[in-house]
């Protein structure tokens, strides 16, 4: 089971980066390149070094134009290899790390917000960032070299077969060892530690995000000192792990050096004798200790890259755990278009969120006909906010049918019911960007003139006029001129905006004074002209706009 899941990881990062094989391709025979030139280059050199020595002991002629143009060929060979392989494989997993986080956003957006309640906002934030970069370590320092190091390998067996058997087998084993033995140990080693790791960041990530929003209440209720214990005890938690990789680490770097040296130094004992034989010669025993020893740098990354590998395995594993979640509400597959008539019906509609006990919804029922406004009052938990949740189609009812116009809810897909809908609520969300940015999300295509009547119909425009930059003030800047109030005719603003047929309003004059409160009632009360709406609120100002009431308790209608 473990194996099979550890297979889905792999397989989705092989396939993920299927659009990217042309690149990565490139990368793998460019680093094959290098390596080659760079065993080339050391072999020549050695060669060269000792032919030119015992030329120069015994007065011999050398030809050495040959292989010092060679040695330059091949150094700028290695160090253009070198550049190119690293700007073409950056570039590849650079662009498939952006495609990700797209497709990542993509699966994210129907989830939300029903699935993504369950995750922390310091969690999610860990697997689009954190998570998803740590894939980049499957690319570059796993699929690239790998693949590279085994073409090289065969190469440089194949080219020590030609003198001498013995000699190739060594160098065979000394490879196998360090670029297979060696990284499936530290594979093995480090799968658990590699777990560990991504959770404990994940946690620590989430407390100090927590943190530093929560920082008033903390400094306020004098909760510092426990909080720092807290995080210090989860830093504790991912330091042990990181050690763990770290010991696992340098040992299999210590082992690498040495097995390579023995390696190294075994192809010299076999060659030692073959010299004395006559079959080689002595610059041909230097040529073949050299490529011996540069022969390792095809593998030498391997264990630390396999060690890595627990990590983005768990890293992919977080991904794909919260894509593959199913959606709280799935879409028809053959939907209906949407409905020109806006009346609202709710049947015996019951519902219960999935870890509760309690129901929130218990037969609901209640008939709105279009351009009437309901006033939904009723205690704290008694269901006011899940009834518009399941409207809103974020949520689906257990029981019972909701339907606008003629139109079950069942048979319209959620973006065609949110199309209907405005949701004015005491939190307006706005957009770390310009005043005019956050007031076109609800119409990307309005003209000024559309904005600003918007704002004036939701009397807003004079206040947006007395900032310096007007609409184009940043929120940055604005926020700490904007009061709540204004902030909330600027979210009735986006809604006459967005001109949906119904509004939905969620306590939108909670904790303003009078004066702002009458006047984000007026600004309503035009949103509302000609709609139908829902209004959750006490207030006896918003209660005026409504047409009928109902009173809920637990989840039921009482009147
Ligand atoms: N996202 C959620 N997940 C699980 N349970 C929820 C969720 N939202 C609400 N509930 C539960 O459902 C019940 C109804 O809550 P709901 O928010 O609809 O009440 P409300 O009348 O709008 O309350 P308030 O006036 O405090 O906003 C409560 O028991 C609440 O704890």
């Amino acid at each position: 089971m473990k194996r099979k899941r550890n297979n889905r990881e792999l397989r989705w990062l092989i396939n993920i980066s299927r659009p990217y094989l042309g690149w990565m391709m490139a990368g793998v025979f460019l680093a094959t390149t290098v390596i080659l030139a760079n065993v080339a280059l050391l072999s020549v050199s050695g060669w060269f070094i000792t032919a030119m020595a015992i030329s120069g002991l015994t007065g011999a002629a050398i030809n050495y134009f040959t292989p010092a143009a060679a040695i330059r060929g091949l150094a700028i060979l290695r160090t253009a290899g070198r550049y190119l392989e690293r700007l073409i494989t950056h570039e590849a997993t650079f662009r498939l790390l952006a495609g990700l986080r797209q497709w990542f956003f993509e699966k994210l957006e129907p989830l939300a917000p029903a699935r993504l309640q369950y995750y922390q906002g310091g969690d999610l934030l860990s697997r689009i960032r954190a998570d998803i970069d740590s894939l980049e370590n499957a690319y570059l320092r796993l699929f690239t070299p790998s693949l590279a190091a085994l073409l090289a390998s065969i190469l440089m067996v194949i080219f020590l077969l030609f003198w001498n058997p013995a000699i190739a087998l060594t160098n065979l084993v000394g490879l196998l060892i360090v670029g297979i033995a060696l990284p499936w140990a530290a594979l093995h080693l480090g799968a658990n530690s590699g777990q560990r790791i991504v959770e404990a960041r994940s946690v620590l990530r989430q407390r100090v995000s927590e943190t530093v929003r929560g920082l008033a209440e903390i400094t306020l209720y004098g909760d510092s000192q426990q909080r720092i214990d807290s995080i210090q005890q989860e830093n504790k938690e991912l330091v042990a792990p990181q050690r763990q990789q770290n010991r696992i680490n340098a040992s299999s770097t210590s082992l690498n050096g040495l097995f390579s040296q023995l390696t190294w130094l075994a192809m010299i004992v076999i060659a030692i004798p073959l010299v004395q034989s006559g079959q080689l010669d002595g610059p041909e025993l230097v040529m073949l200790a050299f490529f011996g020893m540069a022969s390792f740098e095809a593998v030498t990354t391997l264990p630390a890259a396999f060690l890595a590998l627990g990590e983005t395995r768990s890293a992919a594993r977080r991904i794909l755990d919260l894509v593959d979640a199913e959606p709280a509400v799935s879409d028809p597959i053959e939907p209906c278009a949407a409905p020109e008539q806006f009346d609202i019906q709710f049947d015996a509609v019951c519902f219960r969120y999935p870890q509760n006990t309690q129901p929130a919804l218990q037969e609901v029922s209640f008939r709105l006909k279009q351009g009437e406004k309901l006033a939904i009052q009723g205690a704290s938990g008694s269901g006011k906010t899940s009834l518009t949740q399941l409207l809103l189609k974020f949520w689906a009812a257990d029981s019972g049918q909701i339907s606008i116009g003629e139109a079950n809810l069942e048979n319209l897909t959620g973006d065609t019911v949110r199309k209907l809908c405005s949701v004015v609520s005491q939190q307006v969300h706005l957009f770390n960007t310009t005043l005019a940015a956050n007031l076109y999300l609800a119409k990307p295509n309005a003209t000024h003139d559309e904005l600003v009547e918007a704002c004036r119909a939701a009397a807003i425009l004079d206040d947006i006029l007395t900032l310096p930059e007007g609409f184009d003030t940043e929120v940055g800047e604005a926020a700490t001129r904007l009061s709540g109030g204004q902030i909330r005719r600027i979210g009735i603003a986006r809604a006459l905006l967005k001109d949906a047929p119904i509004v939905i309003l969620d306590e939108p004059t909670e904790g303003l004074d009078a004066a702002t409160e009458q006047q984000v009632t007026q600004a309503l009360a035009r949103l509302l002209q000609g709609r139908t709406a829902i209004i959750i609120t006490h207030r006896p100002q918003l209660l005026t706009l409504a047409d009928h009431r109902l009173m809920m308790d637990n989840g039921r209608i009482m009147s």
